[in-house]
């Protein structure tokens, strides 16, 4: 701190000089913010006249395909006019927005620098976002600027940063911390550190939130390490609990959104979450730095968007059977693995004409395209075309087909006899935007009507065939399984005739279809983000990487959380990445610093991993974890009223966490209590208040105030598939911890050492 070093009477010249510059800035940000306001509202108004203006314009007959291919160069033009007005709106809305917050608190930091041959230093000030004067002149510079990679990593003297156009060397003469509140300095510091303990301190005290915040104000070197990544096309985050993955991705996209201004937008960009409780947890940080929201989604939302009308498996029940049956993971293991995958693309690329599972295209009873026409067609292609491309032509001659089909349709008895009855808003419909010539053939009106009622009636066929269900893909798949194991085929049929499809079937049906399709395929996504990647199978990670060939990836897992598989150390888990992604220039980080919770509680979690040493807590003490132990269910369920009430007096956020669904259920019908209790299920997309109840699977990357996790005897917690799941409910807690225990606690905590937590109701454990 300033006055330890320079007296009280520097510090107070000090404090006085930086709070004069921030009541300053903040006027200036004010004055800023009126303009970009008006700004707004005329943009505002203009867009809405525009798009006006397109929807009366852009009546476009959707329904007719050939139609849907013309391009209409009016409303095309009014088109890109709507949406350049979005943009500059969005734009002027996002920019009120960082004002807004800029305006509270403008910067967190200040650095001095001193380049060589320059007379004078330089001193910068780094905010969330750069804010300049009339003149151009930086008042404020965004975090993510070259330069300020300077506050996160150096200390002072001689420090080196990366620039385009290479790397710059300069002196750090001082590195000084802000927290500013509502324009008031609350703290100020000057430091050597990267970024001092102090003010981390103070941000990991504060009480959980339904969001999650930013954390540019005291990125650690570590963490600035995987944001400011720009060189790996496979970057591996290896990091304890806490240690602050899923907040370093997303200022990591936050980064690169910033630095590919041009190149790379928010659609470009999709992050996996894992579930939906934690997509909205985490939904505010991006637009708290100004930039929009990359694409989330959860595995299970991925792959029900491609299966559609059948029910997929989720990965939390999956986790139930598993955790009810054992037997069941072992049948999925094979299907699970790469090997499976590259099967998969040997037996695609071996199959002839006779082989692949065409089928009928029927409507209404009428056979349309029978499955021998289709082979037929598929047959005749060059066998030595790439498969996709010999099934996306055979796709075109079915459509051509199709089309010659309809057209010849126009003039059937059925369809004249319609056009006899139709009433007058039938008419109208029908003809909708027809204009004479725009057929050659068809120059009379009465065939222009017959031929849209035959085009209404094949539509479904259109559909079918661009949907490539002209190959049945269920149908092949088993044929492939089949060739693997007869006990396989017959389940995955028995589950389809109930609708259903295993998870671990997703992803090697779902390469086969694309392999043989050549659909299914994304070349937009620039940048793909897995977080909880330990919860993924191999397979799935490999399609996954097919599906979006040309994203960079950025993985982040702790594989003492896996809750689905067997623990791996960093070194394995880069191995089989390597293995499974192939990529060309991988990197591997690991982060051992755990923030999330005090040094107590992080204390007692390290000491229930097998090699939890590693794991270095964050200096912030807090109270000793506590077992309470009950002789029996009653009066474990009378403890936990009791925890409960307690735990609610003084915090905002608590948790029941439980293994799984049947114990959650358990505690809810015997919780007797004045507050209700939520119980999360897999569907919530939020999280209340006050106390949760929730399996351990939902409250994955989430955080709590205070966890109480319910019953950690060694009856409940016996062997070591137990132990990762209850380091993972342990390490939700921020600020305090509780474990109840009915009857002999689980071997796990009777060996952690003694002093590391307090029982409450004694008894001889050994
Ligand atoms: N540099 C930092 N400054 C302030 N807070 C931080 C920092 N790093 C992490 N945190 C805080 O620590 C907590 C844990 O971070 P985060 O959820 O990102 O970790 P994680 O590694 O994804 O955790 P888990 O794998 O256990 O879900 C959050 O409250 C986060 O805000």
């Amino acid at each position: 701190m300033i006055n330890e070093k320079k007296g009280a009477v520097t510090l107070d010249k000090e404090l006085s000089f930086e709070q004069k510059r921030v009541t300053r800035i903040i006027s200036q940000i004010k004055k800023f913010l009126q303009k970009t306001k008006k700004e707004y509202l005329k943009a505002q108004s203009e867009r809405s006249s525009v798009e006006k203006n397109y929807l009366q314009n852009a009546r476009i007959n959707t329904f007719e395909v050939d139609d849907q291919m013309e391009t209409n160069a009016e409303v095309q033009q009014q088109k890109q006019l709507v949406s350049k007005n979005i943009e500059t709106e969005q734009i002027l809305k996002r920019q009120v927005t960082v004002l807004n917050e800029l305006k509270k608190s403008p910067y967190f930091g200040r650095i001095d620098i001193h380049e060589e041959g320059e007379a004078e230093k330089e001193t910068l000030y780094i905010g969330n976002s750069t804010f300049t004067d009339e003149n151009n002149n930086f008042l404020i510079y965004d975090w993510r600027a070259p330069i300020s990679s300077i506050y996160y990593n150096g200390t002072l003297g001689k420090v080196t940063y990366s620039t385009p156009s290479g790397e710059q060397s300069v002196e750090l003469l001082k590195k000084r911390q802000f927290n500013i509140k509502n324009g008031q300095i609350k703290n100020m510091f000057d430091t050597n550190e990267t970024v001092g303990d102090s003010l981390l301190q103070e941000m990991l005290g504060q009480y959980s939130d339904e969001y999650m915040k930013n954390i540019v104000a005291t990125i650690q070197q570590e963490q600035n390490d995987i944001i400011r990544d720009t060189h790996h096309d496979l970057l591996i985050v290896q990091g304890v609990a806490g240690s602050g993955k899923t907040s370093a991705i997303l200022q990591r996209i936050a980064f690169l959104l910033y630095h590919n201004r041009t190149a790379l937008n928010a659609d470009q960009i999709v992050l996996f979450s894992p579930n939906r409780l934690f997509s909205h947890y985490i939904s505010e940080v991006l637009p708290s730095l100004g930039e929009r929201n990359m694409r989330q989604v959860t595995l299970a939302e991925f792959f029900s968007q491609r299966f559609e009308g059948l029910e997929i498996e989720t990965l939390f029940e999956r986790f139930e059977k598993e955790h009810t049956n054992n037997r069941y993971s072992q049948n999925y293991k094979q299907k699970e693995t790469t090997a499976f995958m590259r099967s998969i693309k040997e037996y695609a690329t071996k199959q002839t004409p006779d082989s692949l599972s065409f089928t009928d295209l029927m409507l209404a009873g009428e056979k349309v395209f029978s499955k021998e026409e289709i082979t037929a067609i598929y047959e005749k292609l060059p066998a030595a075309l790439p498969l996709f491309l010999r099934f996306s032509e055979t796709k075109n001659i079915l459509v051509k087909r199709l089309k010659k089909k309809v057209f010849e349709k126009r003039n059937a008895d059925w369809v004249l006899e319609k056009v006899n009855h139709l009433n007058d808003e039938e008419y109208h419909e029908l003809l909708g935007r027809y204009r004479r010539g725009k057929f050659e053939q068809i120059d009379n009106e009465e065939e222009y009507l017959g031929y849209q009622i035959a085009l209404k009636k094949y539509r479904p066929l259109y559909d079918a065939l661009y949907n490539d269900y002209f190959l049945d893909v269920y149908r092949q798949y088993s044929a492939f399984l089949q060739k693997i194991s007869p006990a396989f085929a017959t389940a995955f049929n028995t589950r389809l005739e109930y609708h259903k499809i295993a998870l671990a079937d997703c992803a090697p049906l779902l390469y086969l279809r694309d392999l043989l399709t050549g659909s299914g395929r994304n070349h937009s996504i620039q940048y793909l983000f897995i977080d909880e990647v330990q919860d993924y199978s191999p397979a799935q990670l490999f399609y996954l990487k097919f599906t979006f060939p040309n994203a960079k990836l950025t993985l982040l897992g702790d594989s003492e959380q896996a809750l689905f598989r067997k623990m791996q150390s960093s070194k394995e888990l880069m191995r089989s990445l390597k293995q499974t992604l192939s990529p060309k220039n991988p990197r591997l980080i690991e982060l051992n610093k755990s923030y999330r919770s005090t040094k107590q509680i992080t204390a007692f979690m390290k000491s229930l991993l097998p090699d939890g040493n590693k794991i270095q807590a964050f200096t912030r003490p807090g109270k000793l974890p506590r077992l309470i132990i009950s002789s029996n269910k009653a009066a474990a369920f009378a403890e936990l009223q009791r925890t409960v009430a307690q735990l609610l007096s003084k915090y905002e956020t608590v948790a029941i966490i439980a293994q799984d669904l049947a114990e959650c259920n358990e505690i809810q019908l015997n919780f007797r209590f004045k507050k209700p209790l939520n119980l999360i299920s897999a569907k919530d997309r939020l999280l209340p208040k006050g106390l949760v109840l929730l399996p351990i699977y939902l409250a994955k990357g989430l955080e709590f105030d205070a966890v109480i996790v319910f019953n950690v005897s060694q009856k409940n917690y016996p062997d070591e598939a137990a132990r990762g799941i209850l380091y993972t409910i342990c390490s939700r807690a921020m600020h305090e911890l509780v474990l109840l225990s009915t009857g002999t606690p689980t071997n796990f905590i009777q060996n952690i050492p003694s002093e590391l937590f307090s029982i409450e109701h004694r008894i001889k454990l050994h």
